[in-house]
């Protein structure tokens, strides 16, 4: 048995950023970390999947030289891709330099899959058998998330892909059949079929993007079908098989479809009872684990991250960091606030939003005004031209008179959101952000036009 101040289970953005503030206040801290110290995001998810994109999006940018300026002949290659993610990414999926960083500062590092077994305990597998871990303040979670596989009939057991698997791929399938149409879902989806791949995607919700504005879906279907990117949306797999070299989705009675590769991005999944969360009372059959402001579940167990439902994102993971620093070292913080969440999927165009929906805010019983500009018609996209598919959509609280959400899709549209989430953020009058001037011709200058729409 040993015995420390805190124990953080999980090492994500979030859980190293905790335990190495910690560390650094002078707490004695474990981390314990199962897989990779950092997580999912620099591994598996946000940053070899961004360099997956700025790859794929080069080519599309290459390809639209005969429009703009000329010709190009553009062979895609796979290679450099795959290596960048190596080597650059990820250090071939080896966090060394990640664990020196937290015991250099004086953090203890356990590498095992960590379970509470009691109020302030934690019990880890590790390679060499079982070690008890006492927490005297208690215990922090940021374990994150797995992919999550629907029930579908044949499914299991198949060579299927989930995001860990696009990640490390050392080639381009030639077809590719993309279960859910969220973020994982459409960046990749874009990023292979860039590449070459014939791809399908296969949407259960009625349209691409469903947590965003509809408009966004809208355009980002119509944008993915003139690529050359089928999408069926409102439709669900009802069986599943993998023979040879492709798989066969069925879907309903009569239809399937093909491809060598099937990617499931269907959402996320959270075990809370595999992490024994029950020993401080709390519903381990719940999806995710509430948290309160200060990122309390119980007393003496906080937790940040995507187990809290809250978003998942890396930016929200280092967020609620800080109100589990501050509770656990009893300094003073408001508690968290989620108004102003701003998230960007990054296709191309890029779909950024930020707080309400317009759906959203009307459920919350507001007077909902909305304003919507069209990149296309802006100065800054009609010089743009080729690729230049966006909107500037407001959502405004009009009692009060500022904006509750935005949605900013567009070459740069998740640059453009930043304004937005100032003014979501910070509250600003509608009136105030009326009267400000819009540099010309910028692609946040469209900004101004749908402001024009809020009287
Ligand atoms: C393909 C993809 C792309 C994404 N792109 C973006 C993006 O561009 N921007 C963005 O903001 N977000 C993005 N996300 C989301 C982002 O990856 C997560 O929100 C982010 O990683 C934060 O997660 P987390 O802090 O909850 O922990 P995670 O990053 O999920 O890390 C949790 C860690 O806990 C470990 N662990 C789990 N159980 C145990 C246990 N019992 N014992 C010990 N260790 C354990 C895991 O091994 C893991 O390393 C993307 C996600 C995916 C899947
Ligand atoms: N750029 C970013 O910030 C970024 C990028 C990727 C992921 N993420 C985050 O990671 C999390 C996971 O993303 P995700 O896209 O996997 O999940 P998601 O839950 O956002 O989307 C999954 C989609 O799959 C569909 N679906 C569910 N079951 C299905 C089925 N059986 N058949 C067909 N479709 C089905 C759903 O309708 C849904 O739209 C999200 O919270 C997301 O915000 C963020």
């Amino acid at each position: 048995m040993t015995e420390v101040d805190v124990v953080v289970v999980g090492m994500g953005p979030g859980g190293e950023e905790v335990a190495a503030q910690l560390a650094r206040a002078g707490l004695r801290v474990v981390g314990v970390e199962s897989r990779l110290v950092g997580g999912e995001c620099p591994y598996f998810a946000c940053v070899p999947t961004k360099m997956m994109i700025r790859a794929a999006h080069t080519l599309a940018e290459a390809g639209r030289v005969g429009e703009l300026a000329g010709s190009a002949d553009v062979h895609a290659d796979w290679a450099p891709v795959a290596k960048r993610i190596r080597d650059e990414a990820t250090d071939d999926w080896d966090d060394t330099v990640a664990v020196r960083r937290f015991t250099d500062i004086g953090g203890t590092f356990v590498r095992g899959t960590g379970r509470i077994t009691a109020p302030r305990e934690v019990t880890v597998s590790t390679s060499d058998g079982e070690q008890v871990l006492r927490a005297r303040r208690g215990v922090v979670l940021n374990t994150g998330t797995d992919p999550a596989v629907p029930p579908i009939e044949g499914l299991a057991g198949t060579p299927f892909w989930t995001n860990r698997d696009a990640v490390r791929t050392e080639e381009v399938p030639r077809s590719l059949i993309v279960l859910g149409g969220g973020p994982v879902g459409c960046e990749l989806a874009q990023v292979f079929a860039r590449f070459g791949a014939q791809v399908t995607v296969v949407q259960g919700a009625q349209r691409l993007l469903p947590r965003d504005e509809p408009e966004a879906g809208e355009l980002l279907t119509e944008v993915f079908r003139e690529a050359g990117i089928a999408v069926r949306a409102g439709v669900t797999a009802s069986k599943i098989e993998h023979a040879g070299d492709e798989f066969t989705v069925h879907l309903g009675d009569s239809e399937t479809l093909s491809a060598q590769r099937l990617l499931i991005a269907t959402g996320r999944t959270v075990d809370l009872a595999a992490l024994g969360v029950g020993a401080y009372g709390v519903d381990e059959s719940a999806r995710t684990l509430a948290v309160d402001g200060r990122m309390r579940a119980a007393d003496g167990l906080w937790a940040v991250g995507d187990i809290t439902g809250e978003g998942a994102f890396t930016h929200m993971s280092m967020y609620q960091a800080r109100f589990a620093v501050a509770d656990i070292l009893d300094r003073h913080a408001e508690p968290a606030d989620y108004r102003a969440v701003p998230r960007v999927t990054f296709t191309d165009p890029e779909v950024g939003s930020v707080g309400l929906s317009e759906a959203d805010a009307k459920k919350q019983g507001l007077t909902v005004r909305t304003g919507i500009a069209r990149i296309p018609s802006s100065t800054r996209g009609w010089i743009h031209k080729a690729g230049n598919e966006g909107l500037i959509k407001l959502v405004e609280d009009a009692d009060a008179g500022v904006l509750v959400g935005a949605t900013s899709v567009g070459p740069t549209g998740g640059e453009v959101l930043g304004a937005l989430a100032v003014a979501v953020h910070a509250k600003v009058p509608t009136a105030t952000l009326q009267q400000m001037i819009y540099a010309y011709p910028t692609f946040h200058r469209a900004i101004e036009s749908a402001l024009a729409d809020l009287g």
